[in-house]
């Protein structure tokens, strides 16, 4: 009993949301110690090896600016890990940083997946945890890890919906009883917005723009449904006729028109999720409405656009960006819940 009191006072353990976008980090009793890009910079030698530049915020400065000699990666893509090995070392750099650079604790980490990735895709995720430095690794699907930083009642046997808009996937889950009863992920979410305006300035304006500043343009004017006054920004680029940098101004109903394909099937898979719910889920679903986490949450009225398009309630988890690391936080304080929504089928 002591024992295990101490083990819990000096605890390493932590919670990792691996996401495409960003990737943030929780420390049992500490709370969120990291939330920084999924970002690596990495230089490369003439003989074709690889050192680690930067990462993170700093490495996120570098996309789309550096010099031939070193590449800014994404290492996650559709919420998915795409280079092994760049992947290892950003989560060796997040867990040094959260244990402050010390280098000999193997922590136990919980790590979050998206729902519905093949078994080689969660190998390849507590693998790479493993070689980062992890002494246990547990894998929690990323709808369940939403729905209880949400503070969703999951263990009742009550239907509650979480849609869950990422970088890299939208996952939409009916959870009761802490099981997901049903689920459906699709590879749709922040980035595909952001490629929808980069698409859309070269074809209406022959405006070359950069993923991050399409992006700003999303978090400043994007919108999912009309807002009472249109929303205007400056816009600066390469224009792909003259050759030269230019500046235009882009208004927000530009920009929804953009984005109406990601967000149609953001709004087809919570359709097709309610489509698809137990008739007793749906009853509670109907009561209580649909929760909204994730940075994509964040897209002005895509909470009146589902409302609209449901008939339903539409809530924004408190800290949308957050909840899925505070809910994978929460199991390591309780190792009950962890142990009822870890994943162990590999
Ligand atoms: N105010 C905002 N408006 C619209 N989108 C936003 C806003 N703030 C952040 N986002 C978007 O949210 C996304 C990141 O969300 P989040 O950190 O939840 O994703 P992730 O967990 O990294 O991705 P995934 O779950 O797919 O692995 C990015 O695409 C970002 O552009």
């Amino acid at each position: 009993m002591v024992v295990n009191k101490l083990l819990g006072l000096f605890s390493n353990d932590l919670a990792i949301d691996l996401g495409t976008a960003n990737t943030l980090v929780y420390a049992k009793g500490k709370g969120i110690v990291c939330s920084e890009p999924s970002v690596v910079a990495v230089r490369k030698d003439a003989r074709g090896g690889k050192s680690v530049k930067a990462v993170g915020r700093e490495a996120k400065e570098m996309l789309g600016r550096t010099p031939g000699s070193i590449v800014a990666i994404r290492p996650m893509k559709d919420g998915v890990i795409a280079d092994f090995e760049i992947t290892e070392a950003m989560l060796r750099y997040f867990i040094q940083r959260a244990h402050n650079r010390r280098k000999l604790m193997r922590p136990r980490i919980v790590i979050c997946v998206p729902f519905g990735i093949t078994e080689v895709e969660k190998r390849a995720v507590r693998e790479s945890a493993e070689q980062a430095g992890a002494r246990e690794v547990y894998l929690i699907e990323e709808p369940m890890a939403a729905a209880i930083g949400a503070g969703l009642p999951i263990a009742e046997p009550s239907g509650n919906m979480i849609v869950d808009v990422g970088g890299g996937t939208t996952e939409v889950a009916v959870i009761s009883l802490s099981g997901i009863v049903y689920s459906q992920s699709v590879r749709v979410g922040g980035d595909k917005m952001d490629e929808a305006i980069v698409q859309h300035m070269k074809r209406k304006y022959n405006l070359l723009v950069g993923e991050r500043t399409a992006e700003m343009i999303k978090c400043t004017i994007g919108t999912a449904y009309p807002t009472d006054e249109v929303m205007t920004m400056e816009v600066k680029g390469r224009d792909l006729v003259a050759g030269l940098p230019k500046t235009l101004e882009v208004n927000s109903d530009e920009i929804r028109d953009a984005l109406q394909e990601p967000i149609n099937a953001i709004v087809e898979a919570v359709r097709i999720a309610l489509e698809r719910t137990p008739p007793e889920l749906s009853a509670d679903i109907v009561d209580k409405g649909i929760v909204l986490a994730g940075g994509g949450a964040l897209l002005k009225n895509l909470d009146i656009l589902l409302r609209e398009e449901t008939g339903l309630p539409v809530l924004i988890a408190d800290d949308p960006m957050s909840s899925v690391v505070l809910g994978s936080g929460q199991t390591l304080d309780e190792i009950e819940l962890l142990r009822e929504v870890a994943d162990n089928s590999y």
